[in-house]
């Protein structure tokens, strides 16, 4: 049961991080953020090299100890509401080199729901090709994992969630190394899921799509910029202030004007 002290917000929102700080060697590279997804959301975690935002996730999804913060998944603890939840790693955190079969690394996406006597079932393979094929990887299914380029493996990865049909996903870096057209299959799959009411949550890096992929963003340098909608938060102060004063005028302007505002100025050009 959720407990029934917390705020409504918390309750309802998929991930609720709060107060949470993370140390390495008594220095604190996360100080103290509060995030809350809304349901049904597609967010970013935006920041510069270093800024803690990986941090902030394997925080969040116990991989890494914090020092202090709470975090709820469904209102609930972490260790209580695992089911609801996927995790995409970044692509050069993981070992390719291990071998397994693309089916095998998409099939491992279930384990926890199985029965020992399910492992390697007709049906398991039949919903790890599902998810094969919703990333157009089902040709790929009994290749090992190390003879993938990078844009398969990120495929790969995001067929290993789509299999847990979690309710909310967490990716970092998804679209790192990855080419224009496997960027775009991608993103059409996430934006999907997030119309079937799933929420995502991405580390993400390039500033020029935050706009068009994601709703709500968290602006993080160490500690919390800002966070809310991106109409609302993604704006030239909280760039500014994010990123150190290190993107150029014209780029924040770029950057942080509407699709409407652009249409217009390039209507005004013509
Ligand atoms: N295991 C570790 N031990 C010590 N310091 C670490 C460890 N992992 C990360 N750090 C440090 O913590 C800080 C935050 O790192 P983190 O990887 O979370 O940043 P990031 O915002 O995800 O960066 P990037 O955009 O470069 O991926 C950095 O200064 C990094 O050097």
């Amino acid at each position: 049961m959720p407990d029934s002290r917390l705020g409504k917000e918390v309750i309802a929102s998929p991930l609720a991080i709060q107060g949470l700080t993370v140390s390495y060697d008594h220095r604190p590279v996360v100080h103290s953020v509060d995030f809350v997804t809304p349901p049904g959301s597609m967010s970013a975690i935006i920041g510069p090299n270093g800024a803690g935002k990986s941090t902030l996730l394997k925080a969040a999804l116990g991989i890494t100890r914090r020092l202090s913060g709470e975090v709820r998944v469904f209102g609930r603890p972490l260790d209580q509401e695992t089911r609801h939840l996927a995790f995409v790693p970044q692509r050069s955190s993981v070992d390719w080199d291990f071998p397994a079969r693309v089916i095998d690394v998409v099939g491992m996406g279930l384990y926890r729901d199985l029965r020992w006597w399910q492992f390697g079932s007709r049906q398991l393979r039949l919903r790890a090709m599902e998810s094969l094929a919703r990333v157009g990887m089902e040709g790929f299914a009994d290749r090992q994992i190390g003879q993938l380029s990078g844009g398969q493996q990120q495929r790969v990865f995001l067929a290993r969630a789509l299999v847990q049909e979690a309710d909310l996903t967490i990716l970092d870096e998804p679209f790192a190394g990855v080419d224009a057209a496997t960027e775009a299959a991608i993103i059409q799959v996430l934006k999907s899921l997030r119309d079937e009411g799933r929420t995502l949550l991405c580390v993400h890096h390039d500033l020029a799509t935050v706009r068009d992929y994601f709703d709500h963003v968290l602006l993080m340098n160490v500690r919390r910029i800002a966070a809310g909608s991106v109409d609302e938060a993604f704006s030239e102060e909280n760039l500014q202030a994010t990123y150190g004063g290190r993107l150029s005028p014209v780029q924040l302007a770029r950057l942080t004007e509407s699709p409407n505002g652009r249409r217009q100025e390039e209507e005004r050009r013509w």
